[in-house]
Formats: C-alpha cells, structure tokens, sequence
C-alpha cells in the first residue's frame, strides 16, 4: 500500500514561538511529514503492560503537560504585562456546588494554576442542597463585581438545579467556560467567532496547532456531543474545514466510523473504548475522557484512564495524547487564557 501522508511533527522545536495572543484561531506552519504504513490490528487492551516499541517509528506523544506549561508561562508574562500597565490582576471565580471529589479536586487544580501566573481566584463552595437562587445570588453579585473578569460554575450541578438558567446567568463578558448560549450560538454561525470558546475543545484545537496537525479538509471523527466537549470541538473543527462526524450512544458500528477519521476526538467517558482495531494508521487521536478505574495494584485503589486504549493507539496513531497529561491540563490552561483575554477586554488592553 502506498504510504499516507500526514504532517505531524516529531521536533521540538517546532513549539518554539507559539503565541498565545491569538494562537487557536491562527493555522499553523507544518514543518514535517511523516510517512505512514499499515499495521497489523492489535486485539487485547493492554491495561496494565507498557509496551515500549511501536511499529511506527515516528509516533508522536502528544505532551499536553508540556503545552500546558509553556501556555501558562506567556500567560503568565501578560498578566504582569497587564498590571504594571493597568494596576489591574486579572480575576477568576469558581462557584463549586455539593461535594463531588473530582469536582473539587479540579477546582483546586484550577486555584493552583490561577496562582501560578498571578491570576485572582476566588472560590464559592456551597453545600449541596442549595437552591438555584443561592447560586443566583453569587453570580450576579459577581457579574458586577470589577475585579472579576471570568465566572465558572463547576459541572455537574446537583440534579435539583437548573443547569440551564444557572450558565445563562453569567453575563457573556465573563463566560470564560464559552457555555453561555450567546458563545455558543457564535460558534455554531458561520462567519463570526465567539468571545470565548469552551475550554478543552479550545485546548484539543490548540493541541492539534501546536503539533502542527494539518486539519482544513481532514476527516475528524468526534465520539460524544455534549455541551462542553463533543458539540464544541466539532464546531471548532468544522469552522477549521474538517469534514466533521459526531458519534453518539446511538450510532451503530462506531468503529466503521473511526476508522475513517484522520484527526479522532474521544469523549464519550467510557474508559478504554477506543481500542487500536478503530484507529486509521496515522491519525493523530486526541483522548478527551477521564475515567477513574478500579486497579489494586496501587495504593489509591484506583487509576486514572482515557476513552483510549493509549498502548494499543501508539502502535497505529501517529499521535495520540495520554491521560493523564493531555487535553487535562490544557483544559485548565484555556480557562487562564480565556479569564486574561476577558480582563484585557474589560479594560481595553492590547
Ligand atoms: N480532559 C478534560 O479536560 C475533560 C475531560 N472530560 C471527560 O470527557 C468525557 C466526556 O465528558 P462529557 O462530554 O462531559 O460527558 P457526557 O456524559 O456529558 O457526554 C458523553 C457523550 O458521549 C456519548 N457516549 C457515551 N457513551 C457512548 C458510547 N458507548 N458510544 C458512543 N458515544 C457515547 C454520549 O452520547 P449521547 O449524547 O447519546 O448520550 C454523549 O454525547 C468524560 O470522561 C469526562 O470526564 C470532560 C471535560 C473536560
Ligand atoms: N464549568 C466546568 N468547566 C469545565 O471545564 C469542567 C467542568 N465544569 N466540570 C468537569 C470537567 C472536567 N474538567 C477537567 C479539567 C482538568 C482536568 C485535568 O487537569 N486532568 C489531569 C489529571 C487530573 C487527575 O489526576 O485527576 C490530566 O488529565 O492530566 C480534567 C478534567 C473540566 N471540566
């Protein structure tokens, strides 16, 4: 068979001069080319095996932790950029409802990042029986508040609140989440862009750029189309000329599907669905999911694993992201970028 040809680059250098000012909408240069070939399917996840040799030489990790880093450090350049300049810190509130671990856990992971380069953050726990207007209350005394820039509630809400009157409170100039239905109505028009575009579908996009992944007129396969990350990536991947499918719980034969996909987004939240058998030899698969599975062999009694089979992916992806370390702390990342870019827009800062 002929060998495909697909640009992801191995060298990095190639991540030297990202600019974060206006990095996801903006193509990128490819560098290089890999040549690709066909391998064997692979059956068997292999859960607990790290495989170290790979068929396909020029397989690329894709090190979400690494971009993450290198995103908070401009941003953290801005941020002090912006206060000398202004006397203003950029300021972000978490509102976290109930007392879900991973939830709070992501918050506090969020407050890190937040200190990290100088952003404001300011947390609301509020216990879980509390009534919609309890969180009301809190948003709209932080939609006036002057030194908050960004507001995110954490989802999932506890199931007695309204989901949606809660989002649609925040006022769009500081839906740093891009969930207000105003952003997601411009992603969804062509020719307009949204003030704020949800931040992991930002951030798989932004890890597409930065591994100079070529997309305009690629087949991009989504599995899952949630609100926060299955809609949203296929929109942004759509608005980049991908030829875009979305795979829900009701498509027959996924894997007929996948194994179309040169650019293959997962985030359905189930673990390990993805095995290398629905892979395309070379496509670059982003694994959105983070599931908690059970594994005695570790203290905690548990792990962290994708919607991707990861070991058999890297024999026939020519990149994939891992989880941990990849679309997690790009998440994060975005929501900095998105909560600087709106203190900018308050105070009319360049
Ligand atoms: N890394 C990160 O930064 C983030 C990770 N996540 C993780 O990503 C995953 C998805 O999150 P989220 O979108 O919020 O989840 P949701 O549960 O809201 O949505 C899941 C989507 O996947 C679809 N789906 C579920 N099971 C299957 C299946 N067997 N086959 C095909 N499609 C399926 C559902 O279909 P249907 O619409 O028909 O129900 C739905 O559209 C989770 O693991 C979550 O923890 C989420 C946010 C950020
Ligand atoms: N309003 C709102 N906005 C969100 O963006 C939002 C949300 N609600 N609810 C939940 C999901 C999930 N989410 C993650 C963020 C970071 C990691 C992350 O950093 N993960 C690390 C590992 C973390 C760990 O070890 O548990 C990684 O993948 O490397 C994961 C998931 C944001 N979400």
């Amino acid at each position: 068979m002929a060998p495909l040809m697909f640009t992801v680059s191995t060298s990095p250098l190639v991540h030297a001069h990202s600019n974060i000012r206006n990095s996801v909408f903006m193509p990128r240069r490819c560098f290089g080319q890999i040549h690709l070939h066909t391998t064997p399917s692979i059956r068997g996840c292999s859960l607990s095996i790290r495989s170290t040799s790979s068929p396909y030489s020029g397989f690329t990790r894709i090190d979400g932790k690494k971009e993450a880093k290198s995103i908070r450090d401009e941003i953290k350049i801005e941020v002090s950029r912006m206060n000398a300049s202004k006397n203003v810190v950029p300021g972000l509130a978490v509102i976290l409802v109930g007392e879900r671990k991973d939830s709070a856990s992501y918050v506090r992971s969020k407050k890190k990042a937040c200190e990290s380069v100088g952003i404001k953050s300011v947390d609301v726990c509020l216990p879980e029986d509390s009534s919609e207007e309890d969180v009301l209350k809190y948003i709209l005394s932080f939609n006036e508040d002057p030194s908050i820039h960004g507001i995110l509630v954490q989802l999932p809400l506890p199931s007695h609140l309204n989901e949606h009157n809660i989002v649609n409170a925040i006022c769009k100039e500081k839906d740093v989440d891009g969930f207000h239905p105003f952003n997601i109505g411009l992603l969804a028009k062509r020719g307009s862009e949204p003030d704020f575009v949800p931040c992991t579908p930002k951030g798989c996009i932004e890890l597409l750029h930065r591994y100079n992944v070529e997309i305009e007129g690629k087949r991009a396969v989504v599995i899952g189309r949630s609100n926060i990350v299955g809609m949203p990536v296929a929109h942004l991947l759509q608005n980049e000329d991908a030829t875009v499918t979305t795979i829900h719980s009701k498509t027959r034969n996924p894997e007929e599907i996948t194994r179309e996909a040169d650019i293959l987004i997962a985030a359905a939240g189930q673990p390990n669905m993805v095995r290398g058998s629905w892979i395309k030899p070379g496509a670059v698969v982003i694994d959105v999911g983070i599931n908690h599975v059970q594994d005695l062999n570790v203290p905690s009694g548990s792990r962290l694993v994708g919607d991707v089979c990861y070991e058999e992916a890297r024999k026939v992806a020519s990149a994939v992201t891992p989880v941990p370390g990849g679309v997690g702390p790009m998440t994060i990342a975005m929501l900095l970028s998105n909560t600087l870019t709106s203190a900018k827009s308050i105070h009319k800062f360049q």
